[in-house]
């Protein structure tokens, strides 16, 4: 019998979860950092009921799911396609980052375009989160309350994103 005041959450955060990626944003109105990496941290939490394992979720399957979203983007170049200023657009080969006077071009196969506004940590957990509780939808159900995404950019930097499940 599950206590009506208990709530249940699983968090999972590994090792493994570490991807390398470059990046730049851009942060107080017109300034545009340079391009540079970070070994970026992930974990991930969901809170819901216990099923008939006892589990909320199981961990492998959050574990697997988290991996193979951050495998996709280590050892690229993370870019916004919703900044107004960063304007990034592609060929069949290249991909061309702008902002006002400066310009980085990359092969195609090293950029990850993103639906953001700007690459930060806060903005990197929500596609995280995203694309975690759409992989994870038809194995998890529907009776799980949230899912929360938090990445790291730089040895306790967090950026947490919680979505509605
Ligand atoms: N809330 C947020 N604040 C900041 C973010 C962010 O994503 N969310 N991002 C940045 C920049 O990306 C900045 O590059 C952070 O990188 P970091 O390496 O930590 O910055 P430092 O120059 O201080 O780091 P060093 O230790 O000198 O390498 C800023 N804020």
């Amino acid at each position: 019998m599950q206590s009506s005041t208990a709530t249940f959450r699983v968090d999972v955060t590994k090792e493994q979860f570490v991807f390398s990626a470059a990046h730049f944003i851009t942060f107080a109105g017109d300034i545009c950092e340079r391009i540079h990496g970070h070994n970026y941290g992930v974990r991930v939490a969901v809170e819901g009921p216990l099923d008939e394992n006892r589990y909320v979720v199981d961990f492998i399957a959050l574990r697997d799911a988290v991996l193979a979203e951050t495998s996709q983007w280590d050892h690229h170049i993370l870019l916004p396609t919703k900044h107004k200023e960063i304007l990034v657009s592609s060929d069949d080969k290249e991909t061309t980052a702008r902002f006002r006077d400066r310009r980085w071009v990359f092969p195609n196969e090293d950029c990850i375009l993103l639906p953001v506004i700007n690459t930060t940590a806060e903005e990197l957990a929500r596609v995280l989160a995203e694309q975690v509780r759409e992989r994870t939808g038809d194995a998890f159900g529907n009776a799980l309350s949230w899912i929360e995404v938090a990445v790291d950019e730089n040895h306790g930097q967090w950026g947490v994103c919680r979505l509605p499940w």
